[in-house]
């Protein structure tokens, strides 16, 4: 069935349901005053508008809303109110002051429910020892700086790779670059995750597993609108949705369980080690066997949810930086001068040595390469909101009243071009962020927020530490081997897209000329 069928369909039977209750119960419209406001919706179903725009129009209806109505608007999709919060000041007043009550998770919609493993996933988890555990075992284990300096040799692989990948595409041909950096996310992430250098084959196959699950996930969605009607109407979309999760076990629990094999063969006192000699490294992956759940009888991970671990972290990590990537290199090919720029710093820095080669070290003399990586993330953040986050007890927000349980989400992107804070905010202008601002720049929002990538408070992204050191490493290092131009006739087009993340609508394509 047709997706507009299935929402028809769902529509008049919520319209009839609702005349019969009003007329056997005499139930007058329920209008809640101290929510925020927003449209008119229909009893059980919500807001008409989304029978007629698909979701991914959703942030362009949020900003009529908003217009009309001010810096935070409830719409109903399905029962509960999900409340959009457009200021950053109201943000910083939930997110900071107000963190824990706004810090869980709704619970899953049906599909997340299988993706997630029951919500046993960081960004699902709602708020509590679960979720600490996992956030508290990636943060230290993983992300933590020292761990972080260990996986440079990935990095350093990684950059070989996409170098030679860009090289062999030659300078007569445009190279889709999206292609060649989300493989190449997807190396060091696979890397990181599972402790291996893995072959092209493997990290391909990996890749599509996960990939086709993304760019599905809005058909999916469609599953969560009434399941029980979903799974007989749209039988068909289920059969997939679970044959392309059955395809990513079958993909990654092979090597999970190898993995697993060479810890039990070595004790942890061995491999904690080891992990600073050139051949070993601790993986994720290695991190999840001895978690006991505190919530759950301290019983182990079961080996589906560390896959929904190990997806989580190729996700996470690999699609947004990869997005970010393609952005910042845009405007690097549309706006020469800054190109320039940030050649010429590092020309300054490392002088004419002859290094083929950005060191990780060289990043902090950098400050322009960082002032354009910040502003690529103003201008173009990967996700236009932050995921869903629900409250734990009714609390006021900006003088409304925000219901126990009702979802409450950000709009990242209009924060980040709000014209009260950045001047000529639609302008790519990394001068901005030139000087001592960069680096007093508080990308965590922890006094004042004025551009939220990450998202800011207990659910900020754990990973953004580790995604800037990526964004500065490779934006240096592609910048400093090839010269990127636009391809003759066909400038650089912003438009965006929404998918898993927000996406250049028209990839970027350019032409790559190797350096010196
Ligand atoms: C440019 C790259 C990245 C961007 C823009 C980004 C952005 C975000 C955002 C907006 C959130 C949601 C915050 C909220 O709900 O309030 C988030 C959550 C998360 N991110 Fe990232 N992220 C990036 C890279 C990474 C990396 C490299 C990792 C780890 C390897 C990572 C792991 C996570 C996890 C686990 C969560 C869930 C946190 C929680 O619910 O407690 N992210 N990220």
């Amino acid at each position: 069935m047709e997706d507009s069928h299935y929402y028809w369909f769902l529509l008049l039977i919520s319209l009839a349901v609702a005349a019969l209750l009003r007329s056997l119960l005499n139930i007058s419209s329920p209008g809640k005053p101290s929510l925020p406001p927003g449209p008119a919706a229909v009893p059980i179903i919500g807001n008409l508008i989304w029978l007629r725009k698909p979701l991914s129009e959703l942030e362009s209806v949020l900003r009529t809303l908003h217009a009309k109505h001010g810096p935070a608007v409830t719409i109903r999709i399905g029962g509960r109110p999900a409340i959009y919060v457009a200021d950053r000041t109201l943000a910083h007043q939930a997110l900071i002051q107000s963190g824990a009550v706004f810090a869980s998770r709704p619970p899953a919609p049906p599909i997340s429910f299988v993706t997630g493993s029951n919500q046993h996933s960081i960004n699902a988890a709602p708020y509590g020892p679960t979720w600490r555990l996992l956030r508290r075992n990636l943060t230290s284990e993983i992300l933590h700086p020292s761990r972080v300096r260990s996986y440079s040799n990935a990095r350093d692989w990684t950059l070989r790779i996409l170098k030679t990948r860009l090289l062999e595409s030659g300078s007569a041909q445009p190279v889709r670059a999206m292609d060649q950096f989300q493989y190449a996310m997807f190396c060091l992430l696979v890397f990181m995750c599972f402790g291996d250098k893995l072959d092209e084959n493997q990290i391909s196959e990996i890749e599509r597993v996960e990939r086709q699950m993304l760019l599905n996930i809005r058909r999916f969605n469609a599953l969560n609108f009434w399941p029980r009607l979903g799974r007989i109407f749209l039988r068909n979309r289920w059969s997939e949705f679970l044959r392309l999760r059955q395809e990513q076990e079958d993909v990654l629990l092979p090597l999970i369980r190898a993995r697993k094999d060479l810890k039990e063969r070595r004790p942890n006192r061995q491999i904690k080690e080891d992990s600073h000699k050139d051949d070993y490294v601790l993986a994720y992956v290695d991190t999840l066997f001895d978690l006991e759940l505190p919530e759950e009888g301290k019983r182990k991970l079961t080996e589906t949810e560390m896959v929904t671990l190990c997806n989580e972290f190729l996700n996470a990590g690999t699609d947004t930086t990869a997005t970010a990537l393609q952005w910042i290199m845009a405007n690097l090919v549309k706006y020469p001068d800054v190109q320039n720029k940030v050649f010429e710093e590092m020309k300054s820095l490392i002088g004419d040595t002859g290094r083929g080669e950005i060191r990780e070290e060289d990043l902090s003399k950098l400050p322009y390469l960082k002032a354009v990586v910040l502003e690529g993330l103003r201008r173009h953040p990967p996700g236009h909101f932050v995921l869903p986050h629900t409250v734990t007890e009714e609390v006021e927000l900006g003088g409304y009243l925000v219901p126990k349980k009702a979802r409450v989400n950000f709009m990242v992107a209009e924060m980040g071009r709000d014209p009260e804070v950045w001047e000529d905010p639609m302008a790519f202008n990394p001068e901005r962020f030139v000087g001592e601002k960069t680096t007093t720049f508080d990308i965590t929002g922890s006094k004042e927020i004025k551009m939220m990538p990450f998202g800011v408070g207990r659910r900020m992204c754990p990973g953004y530490a580790l995604a800037l050191l990526h964004l500065e490493y490779f934006v240096a290092n592609l910048v400093w081997s090839f010269e990127w131009k636009a391809v003759e006739g066909d400038g650089v087009d912003l438009s965006e897209k929404p998918e898993f993340t927000v996406v250049m609508k028209n990839p970027l394509r350019a032409q790559v000329f190797p350096r010196g």
